[in-house]
């Protein structure tokens, strides 16, 4: 079906050909009639002060002038358009233009959401815990923020290629594996086969034991740190038993991995998992390429890539280090091979990638360096998606109180805990398994959109009380907005009024009514934006302001009890075209609806 035309785009339309008609001969003058949503009148166009202001004109002369060549009226989209104030326009749509507007939309599955006429590649990086650690809050955020954004950008029709780059690799992989070797039974699961209910949190303790025996050794026994470090090379190097051991580690890590992800509701591929260690073929070359080109210098030993304007504190350069003076490869040296990789053999064009910001010099620097080496040509858009920091509620970041970072399966454990008590006290006579089912949706959904709806480069605070609130900006809200409409619908259908596909376009639409429906109308615009700017929280807020808009819809206008059969129409049309929207963009956030609550 052909997109639908949203009405702001109508409008915008309208007064763009009315303003170019006012200035016929002024072609170099941009006129853009600045639009957008108003309380006065349907919408207000701001546009006019700035014209006017640069050709020297009086404001609203100049705005009288447009709207004399603005079609309105009937059987026009816009009913009427005012001069207001120093120069704004005030225009109301017609009544017919907003309602047909919105049968196309809810008549098509896709609620007039176009593809995007020039999809690309994106290749997008997220989701990137470390093997043989816990996960903390931080890949909380790199998970929900990538996974939104995957969603969206695919809704859209753009091809989007998942990298989790896990870190699955470095020198401290040499001391698990020897200790491995030294110690054989340190993973074994002791008889139980694993993945069963807590598979997950049984691998991560065998992990962790792991771990701190081996660093032990490590950081007291000089002759176990030789046999570590000649272990690190046996595993660059490929060797046969120090692979198996070191896949041994990994699957382990993806099991807890695995369990982490399930709680949370994401679905993470395997063959979407491309770690650090997948680009260890190509670092010898991304450093020779570097150096015949002259990209990189040796400095001290170590290959380096200097910038004028990156210096430390005292002055000095501060570099790139792409080797080691010892031999041994950096994280940069993978993120650069992982760049050739992408672009050059996977032909992304986009390259993001949802890291904290405590990053971003590294990412600087990563990208400048492959512009340098021409890697990342003028065609490719490589952009660091910075996210803040999670805070506890002393507003210092989140720390456990032996000051280490929180386990991010504690706080889903703890969301889930508090959401089954708003479940349950909400209503009473649900089953154990219901409260648990509800529970999971409530509180993931609660923790997801708390971190959506907040800006990604914000800090925000953790706070498990208000985030599984039933008022204010939270998903539970808009999960209550759902299933409220839900349950209108069922009721209506019980008495055999069904939801039909157009309404009646002659009624005149209570001010609540046009409120909503003009929001409604907003839906694809609102996408549109998520996708040229990346920022999931747009659609948190739109979709916050449409249960707003519903709950005022809901207070002012009866839907079942109304005057007219019409009007009971009208009504159920416009709850079941917010739910299937609300529906919708929660499931573009990740965050489940449930059809009670
Ligand atoms: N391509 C990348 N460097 N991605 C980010 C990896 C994040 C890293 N594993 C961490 O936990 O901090």
């Amino acid at each position: 079906m052909a997109a639908v035309q949203s009405l702001a785009s109508l409008v915008d339309q309208r007064l763009a050909d009315a303003l170019a008609a006012v200035l016929p001969e002024r072609e170099g003058v941009a006129a853009d009639p600045l639009l957008r949503r108003s309380d006065r009148a349907d919408f207000q166009a701001n546009g006019i002060l700035a014209l006017a202001k640069r050709l020297g004109r009086n404001p609203r002369e100049l705005a009288a002038e447009v709207v004399k060549r603005v079609p309105a009226g009937d059987g026009e989209v816009i009913s009427s358009v005012e001069v207001s104030g120093p120069g704004f326009l005030n225009i109301t749509v017609s009544d017919e233009a907003l309602l047909s507007t919105l049968a196309e939309r809810a008549a098509d599955d896709r609620l007039g959401v176009p593809f995007a006429q020039r999809p690309g590649v994106t290749a997008i990086d997220y989701s990137q815990p470390n093997v043989a650690k816990e996960m903390h809050v931080g890949h909380l955020r790199s998970t929900v923020i990538g996974d939104a954004l995957v969603k969206i950008l695919e809704h859209r029709g753009e091809k989007v290629i998942r990298r989790h780059h896990i870190g699955d690799w470095g020198t401290q992989f040499g001391m698990l594996i020897q200790y491995l070797t030294e110690h054989p039974q340190e993973l074994d699961h002791g008889g139980e086969t694993g993945g069963g209910e807590d598979g997950g949190e049984a691998a991560m303790s065998r992990l962790n034991r792991l771990y701190k025996s081996s660093r032990a050794l490590f950081d007291s026994d000089e002759g176990f740190k030789e046999r570590a470090r000649a272990r690190v090379v046996s595993l660059q190097a490929g060797d046969r038993e120090t692979l198996d051991l070191w896949h041994r580690i990994v699957d382990e890590s993806m099991i807890y991995f695995r369990a982490v992800y399930d709680l949370l509701d994401v679905e993470i591929e395997e063959a979407d998992v491309v770690g650090e260690s997948a680009y260890n073929d190509m670092l010898d070359e991304t450093c020779r390429l570097l150096e015949e080109s002259g990209v990189a210098e040796i400095s001290q030993g170590a290959l380096c890539v200097f910038f004028d304007d990156i210096k430390g504190q005292d002055g000095s350069p501060v570099p790139l280090i792409v080797r080691k003076a010892d031999g041994g490869y950096g994280y940069a040296a993978t993120d650069l091979s992982a760049i050739r990789d992408r672009v050059g053999t996977l032909g992304a064009d986009t390259l993001l990638y949802v890291v904290d910001a405590r990053q971003a010099l590294h990412f600087r620097m990563v990208f400048e360096t492959a512009r340098r080496a021409g890697w990342l040509h003028d065609e490719v858009r490589a952009v660091h998606l910075q996210f803040g920091t999670v805070l506890g509620k002393d507003g210092k970041p989140f720390k456990t109180r032996a000051g280490e970072s929180v386990r991010l399966i504690d706080l889903l454990e703890e969301a889930v805990r508090r959401a089954a008590g708003v479940v349950a006290e909400k209503d009473p006579k649900l089953t154990e398994a219901e409260v648990a089912e509800r529970a999971a949706q409530v509180g993931i959904g609660a923790v997801k959109y708390a971190d959506l709806s907040t800006s990604m480069s914000r800090d925000y605070v953790f706070d498990l009380d208000r985030m599984v609130s039933l008022n204010g900006d939270t998903s539970v809200y808009l999960q209550y907005a759902y299933a409220r409409i839900q349950s209108i619908l069922r009721k209506g259908a019980d008495r055999g009024d069904s939801v039909r596909p157009l309404a009646h376009p002659s009624l005149t639409p209570e001010p609540a009514e046009r409120a909503l429906a003009l929001h409604l109308d907003e839906f694809d615009q609102t996408l549109r934006s998520v996708t040229e700017t990346y920022e999931p929280h747009r659609l948190a807020a739109y979709l916050y302001t449409l249960a707003s808009h519903f709950t005022t819809f809901y207070d002012q206008c009866p839907v079942l009890t109304a005057d007219s059969e019409a009007a009971v129409q009208n009504r159920l049309f416009l709850c079941d075209l917010t739910a299937r929207t609300l529906h919708r963009g929660m499931a573009l956030l990740g965050i489940r609806t449930p059809a009670r609550l």
